[in-house]
């Protein structure tokens, strides 16, 4: 679990992250959403370490970041696995070097090791026969399950997702969603994910904040935000006609 109190992020005069305080579940996957510019993406590099609020603390399972020596800090950002927005894969390395390529750099495991561990991630995320292609040679939603192989090879407590679904089309993203859904709950990982994929929002929106401003204005699960009132989420999140009249139907089904 992480738990995030009261952090603040500022850029110079910029004052980005307003005081945001919530808990991320183990197991679950958690969506960030927001209008641009709401400070998802500042948040999400927070909780990766990568920037550290001027305010305010993130536990991970109870051990605060910033409390931690550097070493335990390496120790703890090698449990966390990033799947990056467009998939950030080597093209100069095939499928498989990409997957090995956290081992190799942080563990001192063998060859064969390394490649039966490389082989089990490649089949957990249905590629079987990808191993020696490169990046370009595959499809968008196939790089996508390399990139989602690739963060899990470490074993990680804890997977951060940018817009893991832009650029695919929506039956691709909808198995991605999925993919990281079950491999969630599989290895029990507590999983964080941002995004503007409305269909993500209501199929894997296990706990959703929503983010305005830098401040947290919602949080919630997929069901509670077909009811809830709130005028600045239902205006994101219902923008579009169609989305309106299915919240429509769903709240007329349940009267
Ligand atoms: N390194 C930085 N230096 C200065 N300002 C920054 C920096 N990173 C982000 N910001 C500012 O923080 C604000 C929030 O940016 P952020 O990228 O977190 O938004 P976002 O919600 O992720 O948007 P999008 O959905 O478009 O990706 C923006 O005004 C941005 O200009």
């Amino acid at each position: 679990m992480i738990a995030v109190n009261d952090i603040h992020k500022s850029f110079g005069e910029a004052h980005v992250l307003k005081g945001i305080t919530t808990t991320f579940d183990q197991g679950k996957t958690n969506l960030i959403i927001g209008q641009s510019g709401s400070g998802k993406t500042v948040f999400i590099k927070c909780l990766l370490g990568l920037f550290t609020p001027e305010i305010g603390t993130i536990s991970y399972d109870g051990k605060v970041y910033t409390e931690l020596s550097a070493d335990q800090q390496r120790e703890l950002r090698q449990e966390m696995g990033m799947v990056f927005q467009g998939s950030a894969l080597f093209d100069s390395m095939s499928v498989s070097g990409n997957v090995m390529f956290p081992l190799e750099m942080f563990t001192k495991q063998s060859k064969s090791e390394m490649q039966d561990r490389v082989d089990f991630v490649l089949k957990r995320v249905n590629l079987v026969d990808a191993h020696h292609k490169f990046p370009s040679e595959i499809s968008g939603g196939m790089q996508k399950r390399v990139a989602i192989a690739r963060a899990i090879v470490m074993h990680p407590k804890y997977l951060f997702c940018d817009e893991p679904n832009s650029g695919l089309d929506p039956k691709t993203a909808i198995l991605i969603d999925n993919l990281i859904q079950e491999i969630t709950e599989e290895y029990d990982i507590t999983t964080v994910i941002n995004t503007h994929d409305m269909n993500s929002v209501m199929e894997i929106g296990k706990k959703i904040i929503f983010l305005k401003d830098g401040l947290k204005e919602w949080e919630g699960t997929n069901k509670e935000i077909f009811k809830t009132d709130n005028e600045a989420v239902t205006n994101f999140v219902y923008s579009s006609d169609l989305f309106k009249k299915v919240r429509q139907m769903y709240i007329e089904e349940r009267n």
